[in-house]
This record gives C-alpha cells, structure tokens and sequence, in this order.
C-alpha cells in the first residue's frame, strides 16, 4: 500500500492511500455529489484539470465498461475518494477503477474524510490542490507547487480538448446499448433528417448520441472553426458544447458564435459552457461561483412548464442574471441557490441550458429539452422552404 498525500491551497492536508498511479498532480478541487456514474464523470472533458472529490462513499463498485465513457480517456486530473471496493462486479465490468486510473498515468487518493473535505470546499470555496504519493511526502513542497499552479493556464483548455480535425458522428443512444447486449454487428438503419454543426469544446458522447436520436446527422468541429466555413456547410443548425475552463477566456470564439448571430437565422443550441458563450456572445456577464455545481441531484425549476427538473450539473462559472439583455427571457434557475440555468433569445432562434440534458450520470428529467432544438430546427426549414 503506497501512502498519498492531497494538499490544498489553503495548507489542509489529508493522508490517504494511493489508488492511481505514482505521481503527483495539480489542480482545482471540485466536489461531485452523484452516487452513480464515477466512469462518466472522470472521462468527462470539463473536468479536464481538476481534482473530483466524490462525496458518495463508495466509488468503483460496478468497475470499468467499454460503453459508458464520455469522451476516449480519463480528464480528471485526479480522483478523491472514501472507499475503493475492494471487489469490483458487474457484467460489464472489463477493468477495476484503480487499474484504468494507472492505465491512463492519473493519480487517486482514497480514505479521505470526503465528508470533511467538502464541507471545506462548501466554507472556502473551490481551491486549487495538490496529490502527491512521492515517498517523501513533503508538504511544503505540495503546498508551493499547489499555490504556483496558475488558473490562467486553463485558458486554452476547450482548444486542448477539443478534436483536432472535422469528422461526422451517426451514432445513437439506442447503438450504444445495443453494444451493451455484446451485439456489436447491429448497424441501425437510422433516418437522419437535420443537418447539424457541432462545435466541439469537449463534448460529451451522450449529447451527441441524444442529438441523433433525434434525427441529426453531426458534423463536429474544433473549437477554433472560424464562422464562414460553418455557414459555408449550410447547416440546419448549430449546437455549441459543453467544455472545461473559463468561459470568459475564450473571446475568438465569442466572436464566432457573434457572427452567426448577425449573419444567420440559424438555430442555435448551447449546453453548459456552450449556454455561458451564447450568453456572452449576446452581452451578458459571466462569474465564477464560489464552489460551483457538480452532481446529479439539482432540482432546477422550468419557469416555462412550471415544473421540477432533477439534473445533471457541471459548472464553476455561471451567467450573472443581473446582466442579461433584454432580447433574453430567462426559462429555468437553480432552486439550490436562485442562479440562471437557462435562457432563451426572444428575437433568435436560440436558447441555452446551464445544466446537462443528456445526464450520463443522472436523471433523464430534462431530456425533453433537446427536442426544444429540434423544433427550432424544423421552422427554420419550412420558413426556409417557404421562401423558395
Ligand atoms: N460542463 C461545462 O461545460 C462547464 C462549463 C465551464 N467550464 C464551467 O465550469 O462553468
């Protein structure tokens, strides 16, 4: 058993029990509160460069699947956990949590009084830290590294994230459970009716597999993909991504998301970071939360249906209600704490949700949301055809 240090930026250290690989890494620290979905939540790119504590004590009960990542590798830059399960057990399972982290060179730390650690993030606010498993386990050291570790080096996360080239995705939610039952020759004969554009900020398997349940074939392009050559490709509409870093940083592509704005009718759709850019690119402001929104059990009130959605939720930073133009209406908030978690464009076709739809962990409450896109599409195209 190899002993494991966390430190935070505030002096706080923890001792623990490696259960990744040896090393040692920097980050800001997050709690999560879902209890399910642990592989999710590591492989999910806007986590890229934190440290996830997990408040559910105990974490790799069902071990690691082939089906349920949420991008091709671990982005987490390590894991803080209660209690490893000792056995590992489901159908699916191929590897334990421990072995994949190693796999993927990340580190682990469990034993953690988690439950403490969270209550220090909730007082404290997120923070940046260090785990370190190195035989001399030397604070001081893990405290300066921790306190030199500089936020401004996520400014170029969503680019590090994303992919480096344009490709098209077809694949369904109903293709991957198909994986599931070990039946990997079954090619669904699927009907793809809108076109649509991708903006890929590290996005999520699931939203795509959502998107084409619902009928889209993807084009999905890098971050950095100027206007023209989207509004070249003459899509049906535009989906911008979720993705890891702060949305403020991330001006060029505000003034993309700008242009369509001006030049186009095109529907546009944005999750989480995706919704902070549409946000910023129509003149709100955007802040840092004081320990974000990690988890899968957030009610967020539908102000449209009058109803409660239970959702998935990923953030750190958040659209500042008070700065909203007018041209938005505001469609959900969060009934943990009052903030903005959706909006709408009065006089565009384009709306945003701060939470995750897709869930993948979580609830499937607000799935329905990507069918608001969907119906944007659709009188867009007969508005459109109309014309012709
Ligand atoms: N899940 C996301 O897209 C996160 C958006 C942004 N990086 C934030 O922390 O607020």
């Amino acid at each position: 058993m190899r002993i494991a240090l966390l430190v935070l930026e505030d002096g706080s250290r923890f001792y623990g029990q490696s259960i990744g690989v040896h090393g040692e890494s920097v980050g800001e620290i997050v709690f999560s509160t879902s209890i399910t979905g642990y592989q999710e939540i590591i492989t999910d790119p806007s986590y890229a460069r934190q440290i996830v504590v997990f408040t559910y004590p105990h974490i790799g009960n069902v071990g690691i699947n082939k089906f349920d990542n949420e991008s091709a590798r671990i982005q987490v830059a390590g894991l803080v956990i209660r209690n490893l399960t000792i056995i590992s057990s489901n159908f699916r399972s191929v590897l334990s949590l421990s072995d994949y982290l190693i796999q993927h060179n990340i580190v682990g730390i469990s034993n953690i009084d988690t439950r403490q650690l969270t209550r220090l993030i909730r007082k404290k606010g997120i923070q940046r830290a260090c785990i370190t498993t190195f035989d001399r386990l030397d604070m001081q050291l893990a405290v300066r590294k921790t306190c030199e570790y500089s936020i401004d080096c996520q400014s170029n996360l969503a680019y590090e994230v994303s992919t480096s080239h344009k490709y098209i995705w077809n694949q369904g939610t109903n293709y991957s459970s198909m994986q599931c039952k070990h039946d990997t020759s079954v090619i669904f004969s699927r009907k793809f009716f809108y076109n649509v554009v991708v903006y890929d900020f590290g996005i999520k398997y699931n939203i795509m597999r959502i998107l084409v349940d619902y009928g889209c074939l993807l084009t999905v392009v890098p971050a950095n993909t100027q206007a023209q050559e989207v509004i070249d490709m003459d899509p049906d509409g535009i989906f911008l991504s979720n993705g890891p870093g702060n949305p403020n940083e991330y001006i060029e592509i505000v003034s993309v998301i700008k242009i369509f704005l001006l030049k186009t009718n095109i529907p546009i759709f944005g999750i989480c970071l995706g919704h902070q850019l549409l946000a910023l690119a129509l003149g709100a402001k955007i802040i840092k939360m004081k320990f974000g929104h990690h988890g899968s059990n957030h009610p967020v009130k539908d102000l449209e249906i009058n109803k409660v959605l239970i959702t998935t939720q990923n953030h750190n930073f958040v659209v500042d209600m008070m700065t909203l133009p007018n041209i938005f209406q505001v469609t959900h908030i969060s009934l943990f704490d009052g903030t903005l978690q959706g909006i709408k464009c009065l006089n565009k076709p384009v709306f945003g949700f701060q939470g995750h739809p897709e869930a993948s962990p979580g609830p499937h409450d607000s799935v329905f949301i990507f069918n608001y896109f969907i119906e944007l599409i659709k009188n867009y195209l007969s508005y459109n055809s109309a014309r012709e």
